[in-house]
This record gives C-alpha cells, sequence and structure tokens, in this order.
C-alpha cells in the first residue's frame, strides 16, 4: 500500500475542462494514480424527494460535505484505504454503495471547487485552474446535460443563470488565486504533456514533490519558444 506522494487539486468552471484534464494527465500512469471527483461529496439528500432535489443549488460550497472529504483525503495521505460516496447525477443523489480505493502515489482531486477549502489546499502540491470561456463553457454544458443526461433545455438554462453563474462568480472564480498554475482551454497540449511527465515521475516516485512555477514556465518556453523570463 503506498503513501501517496503527490496531491493535485483541479478546479475550474461547469464544462471548463477539468475531468478532460485529469484524464489526459493520468492517461498512461495506470494504477498508480486515483482521482476522486469532488462530485461524489455533494452532501446526501436521501431526506429530500426527487422534485425537492431538483431545486438544490449544486454550485453553492454548502452542497458539499467537506468534513467528510476532509477526513478521507486525510485517510489516503496516511496510507489508509476509504469507502468513497459514488454520485449518480440521473436521481441527484449518491449512489448506495460506496467504492473501495487504497492509496496511491498520486492523488488527483477535481472538481469546480476543488481548491475553495483551505484545508484541503494545505494538503496539495500541486493547484490547477482550468480556464475557459463562458460561453464554451455553457455551450458544453448544454449538450452535456440535454443531450447526453436527458435534461431539458429549459431547466438547464434556468439553472445555468439562476445558480450556475452567480455561483462562479462569487465561488468557483475566486478560487484561481489559489492556482500555482492556470491552464487555459482544458485540453491545452503543451500544458498536459508537461503535467503528464511530473504526474509519470511522480508515479514512479521519481518525483521532487514540489512543482515550480518556475519549471513550467521553463517547459512552455522550450516547447513553444516564448521568453519565460521577462516578468
Ligand atoms: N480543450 C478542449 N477542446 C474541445 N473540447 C473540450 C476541451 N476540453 C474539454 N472538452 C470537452 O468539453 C466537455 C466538458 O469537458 P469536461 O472535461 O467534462 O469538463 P468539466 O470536467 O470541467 O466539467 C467534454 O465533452 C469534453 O470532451
Ligand atoms: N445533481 C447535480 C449535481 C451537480 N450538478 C452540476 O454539476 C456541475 C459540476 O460538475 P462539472 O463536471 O460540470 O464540473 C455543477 O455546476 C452543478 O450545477 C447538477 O447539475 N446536478
Amino acid at each position: 500500500m503506498a503513501i501517496p506522494s503527490f496531491v493535485i487539486g483541479i478546479a475550474g468552471g461547469t464544462g471548463a475542462g477539468k475531468t478532460t484534464v485529469a484524464r489526459l494527465i493520468t492517461e498512461n500512469v495506470g494504477e498508480s494514480v486515483t482521482r476522486i471527483p469532488l462530485d461524489n461529496y455533494y452532501e446526501d439528500l436521501s431526506h429530500l424527494e426527487m422534485d425537492e432535489r431538483e431545486e438544490v443549488n449544486y454550485d453553492h460550497p454548502a452542497a458539499f460535505e467537506w468534513d467528510l472529504l476532509r477526513e478521507q483525503l486525510t485517510d489516503l495521505l496516511e496510507g489508509r484505504a476509504v469507502e468513497m460516496p459514488q454520485y449518480d447525477f440521473s436521481i441527484h443523489n449518491r449512489k448506495d454503495e460506496r467504492l473501495h480505493v487504497e492509496p496511491t502515489d498520486v492523488i488527483i482531486l477535481e472538481g469546480i471547487l476543488a481548491l475553495y477549502d483551505e484545508t484541503i489546499n494545505d494538503m496539495m502540491d500541486l493547484c490547477l485552474y482550468v480556464e475557459t470561456d463562458a460561453d464554451v463553457r455553457i455551450l458544453r454544458r448544454i449538450q452535456r446535460d440535454v443531450v447526453d443526461r436527458g435534461r431539458d433545455l429549459e431547466g438547464v438554462m434556468d439553472q445555468y443563470l439562476s445558480t450556475v453563474k452567480p455561483m462562479h462568480e462569487q465561488f468557483i472564480e475566486p478560487t484561481k488565486k489559489h492556482a500555482d498554475l492556470i491552464i487555459p482551454e482544458g485540453a491545452n497540449t503543451v500544458a498536459v504533456n508537461l503535467l503528464e511527465e511530473k504526474v509519470q515521475a511522480e508515479a514512479a516516485g521519481e518525483g521532487s514533490r514540489g512543482f515550480e512555477r518556475q519549471d513550467f514556465e521553463k517547459g512552455l518556453s522550450e516547447n513553444v519558444g516564448i521568453d519565460s523570463s521577462e516578468d
């Protein structure tokens, strides 16, 4: 059983590309990485009826069970397995079953508010914020919610204007200040390749734990020919 050596947080607005980045940077490291979707830590709403659950503000920090997330991350970091909740978007609630998760070398926490909680931020070695324009994000969200999740367009639009957008502005976007690196457009090939290298090194036990901004800027300048020494 591994004691995790590297913890990455990936935050950003809905549809920004967080899941895509998490998937791409961990593609070649197999079982050395555990990806934790923050969605799994939405509060258990079993006490509410379906129509009441449909009305919940899922973009407010109060929608998440932070205590459980802190507790389970601490367990993993100290080398103990956890029983992680699983989320089902179709019922706006947790599934009945939990997933047994063993600690791995690298852990990635990914979600809209992954950089919101100070205690959790202190557990991270690298904080990323994926930044994508709001118009691109809402188009992706409509595609996902209407086409993939079978929600109706009017409901998606109402939810976006009443909670998703205002909560993004009030709570999610401000967490950008906690990021070590801001990744434009999500699946940005240069950034993804550099991060993938870092994850592979950590998974192979070759990491130096910290990931200095200058390493990333040096990598960028080597990859795209920009001079990172000027500012
Ligand atoms: N850079 C990108 N270019 C084009 N499509 C992207 C890009 N990044 C993500 N997507 C697509 O946008 C949608 C939302 O991406 P996802 O990673 O699930 O976002 P998030 O996890 O932030 O909600 C997915 O269909 C994904 O394939
Ligand atoms: N029952 C739920 C729970 C959450 N949401 C929305 O999911 C978004 C977060 O996930 P992303 O993959 O888009 O980052 C968040 O904006 C919630 O509004 C939901 O619609 N229903």
